[in-house]
């Protein structure tokens, strides 16, 4: 099959390449580093194995793009207003998009621009900075979980073309778990996000701070238990053992800035809706409300309107 990654930055980049090393036919849509990746190529910093692709298809301008049988959706979710004019011209007609974004609801929103059987989900286990024009740094982990998106996110089971995706990125060394329930998978990725994106910022801390210090785990906590009851509200149930998973997974990474805390650092807009908003929205449509989870979600909007006058 043949791949368009639509943002090469940390992620689409990292997972890009790895798809063109494996010996696939990659596309990648870029925005500042256009000119510089066209004449040099990408290059891949990892603990596994540093890697360069002297050679790329680099394209600023989705209609110069050919049309491809996956369209990696891999921008920020604060570009996703763009979506309507990027995705039309790249995908095939009998093409997929997959949306390997952080957050809640955007599946269903691509799925108003390419039609519901051309949409799946993908969650990234995956710590990776981009450090220069074409060049990622992948630090720790890989790991996608992929998920079929169906109309009100009903669980999809596991389809012909997730096995086909999944073959693909397990060839280019990227472990998959395929999900039946891709709304069950979301929720239980915001069980992370939620509280170490969000503190990373308020409390200007890296993963390994907040797990040191007795009351910000406790709040972590909290803010988990919170994201259980809104997958609850829409009739998802994470056990209490995934928690325990999540926070030993957590003590045991490398030191880590969240992306969120990258982009707070660099005075780049949040991920607040696709990360806070929805998640608040949908639960809050169903009558649960989160208070935790808002307050943190209003004092990030703060946080972010003045992180980003300060850049005029
Ligand atoms: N990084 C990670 O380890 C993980 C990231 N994620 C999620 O993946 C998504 C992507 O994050 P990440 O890769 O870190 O973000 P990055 O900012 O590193 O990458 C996004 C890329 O999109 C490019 N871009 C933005 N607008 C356009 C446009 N109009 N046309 C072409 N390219 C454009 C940016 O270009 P430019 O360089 O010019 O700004 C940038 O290189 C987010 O939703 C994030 O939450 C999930 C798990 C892990
Ligand atoms: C869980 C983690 C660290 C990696 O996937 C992430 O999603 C992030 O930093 O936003």
């Amino acid at each position: 099959m043949s791949y368009a990654i639509l943002g090469t930055g940390a992620l689409g980049g990292y997972y890009g390449a790895c798809l063109q090393r494996s010996g696939l036919d990659v596309h990648f849509l870029l925005r500042s580093d256009c000119d510089r990746v066209r004449t040099h190529g990408l290059v891949i910093e990892s603990p596994d194995d540093d890697f360069t692709l002297p050679q790329v298809n680099a394209y600023n301008d989705t209609a110069k793009m050919p049309q491809c049988d996956v369209v990696v959706v891999a921008l920020k979710t604060t570009q996703n207003h763009l979506l309507p004019k990027l995705l039309p011209p790249v995908v095939k007609d009998d093409g997929v998009v997959l949306v390997l974004q952080n957050g809640l609801g955007i599946e269903a929103e691509v799925a108003r621009i390419v039609g519901n059987n051309r949409v799946m989900g993908g969650l990234c286990f995956l710590c990776a900075n981009k450090v220069g024009a074409g060049h990622i740094l992948h630090l720790d982990y890989k790991e996608i979980t992929l998920g079929e998106y169906t109309p009100n996110y009903l669980a999809g089971g596991i389809s012909a073309r997730m096995r086909q995706i999944a073959a693909d990125f397990e060839g280019a060394g990227i472990p998959i778990k395929l999900a039946e329930d891709l709304l069950l998978a979301r929720w239980k990725k915001l069980v992370w996000n939620i509280p170490y994106n969000g503190l990373s910022v308020i409390l200007d801390a890296t993963t390994n701070e907040l797990m040191a210090d007795n009351s910000a785990c406790n709040l972590v906590e909290d803010l988990m238990r919170e994201v259980v009851l809104g997958a609850q509200s829409q009739e998802r149930h994470i056990a209490d053992k995934f928690l325990v998973q999540m926070l030993d997974h957590t003590v045991k990474m490398k030191p880590y800035r969240t992306s969120m805390k990258l982009d707070y650092d660099q005075k780049r807009p949040l991920e607040l809706e696709a990360i806070f908003g929805n998640p608040l929205q949908v639960a809050r449509n169903a009558g649960v409300d989160l208070p935790k989870i808002a307050t943190l979600y209003q004092q990030l909007k703060f946080l972010d309107a003045k992180n980003r006058q300060a850049n005029f």
